[in-house]
Parts: C-alpha cells; structure tokens; sequence
C-alpha cells in the first residue's frame, strides 16, 4: 500500500482521457489541440491578454516534475486572463526554467501583452504533449488565483487543462482554467 503522502486518490489525478468530460461544447474546448488563443479570437470583437505577472517564483508542487526542476528551485512563472470583449474566460499559468529563456523559450521573456499562442503556435519546432484535464475545486491555488484575478463568482468546481510544450526538448508548462463565463463563447 501507498503511503497516504503518495497514494493519489481520483480528485487528485490529472486525467488524459476525456470520459472524465460530459459530452458538451466544453469537451471541444478542452480537448481542442489548436490554440486557445485563436479559438477565442474568432468568437469576440476584441480579445485582450492581461498578464498578473510574469515573475520568478515557485511552481506547484506537481509542477515540478513535468518540468525537471529541482525541488525548492525557481522558475519563470506567467499568468494571464484572456479576455474577450472585456470579459476574463481563461486563467492561464505558464512555468519554465529561467536557463532556457536565454536559449530554446527566449521569445517568452519579453512576451508582454501578446499571447503565448502567438509564439507556440507559429513556430513548426515547438511540439505539443498530450492534454491532461482536471476539474479544480477551491483547495486548488489554481482555482484560487483564477477565481481572485477574474473577479468572476464562483460556482464550484473549475475544468482546467495542461500540456507541455517542448523546443529543443526544453519543456514549457502551460495550464489553462476555464472560467465559467467561457460559455458565452459557445456557438
Ligand atoms: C497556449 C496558448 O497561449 C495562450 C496564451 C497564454 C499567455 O499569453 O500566457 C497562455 C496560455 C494560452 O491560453 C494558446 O493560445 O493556445
């Protein structure tokens, strides 16, 4: 048996396949493979990235190992709400190594107001990993953050999504929480 430290119990897993998703519009956003950013872009006027930060700072712990870092070491940590016509749909968390700003993910450093999409998915050397989907609930610093940034009431628990993105085999760690004024995006 497990010790209970290790033993991952259901609500703490990442889950790769999409049953765990209720046939909706919301599976195809959260299993769309294309970039979130352009899928936003084509249903509003005007699309805006807010970034809360973009810092040196500690990941989450189940972070770490996806990214090969140290434990107690520091990465690059993003966050953003993507907003369309004014209104926040998606809490983004990006962490990478701060080496690899000065080499593969150098474009992330002065990244700015334009989305991360832009990068990622105009560059044919950056490969996707696969999606791993979770529904976050309030214990989750995620769902907290997302929640904060947004000013959005919550009602429960939040889907989000995560992959890593690599260049030249270095790994970008991208999360995306889906907030629960995305639907008015729906079609
Ligand atoms: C990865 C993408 O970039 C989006 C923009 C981000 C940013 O600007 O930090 C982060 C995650 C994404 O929601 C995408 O468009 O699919």
């Amino acid at each position: 048996m497990m010790p209970r430290t290790l033993r991952h119990s259901r609500h703490e897993r990442w889950l790769a396949n999409t049953p765990c998703v209720p046939r909706s519009e919301m599976r195809t956003w959260l299993t769309g493979r294309g970039s979130l950013t352009a899928r936003i872009r084509a249903r509003c006027d005007a699309f805006e990235v807010r970034v809360l930060q973009q810092r040196l700072g500690l990941p989450l712990p189940d972070e770490r190992r996806l990214i090969g870092l140290r434990w107690h070491a520091s990465a690059l940590v993003r966050e953003v709400l993507l907003c369309a016509d004014g209104v926040p749909v998606v809490f983004a968390h990006s962490v990478v190594l701060p080496q690899h700003l000065r080499g593969a993910w150098h474009l992330v450093a002065g990244l700015g107001t334009r989305p991360l999409g832009a990068v990622l998915f105009a560059d044919r050397s950056v490969q996707r990993g696969q999606l791993h989907l979770k529904a976050l609930d309030a214990r989750d610093p995620r769902w907290q953050r997302a929640i904060a940034a947004s000013g959005v009431a919550p009602n429960g628990a939040l889907w989000a999504r995560r992959s890593v993105f690599k260049r030249a085999g270095r790994p970008l760690l991208v999360t995306e929480v889906f907030l629960p004024t995305l639907p008015r995006l729906f079609k």
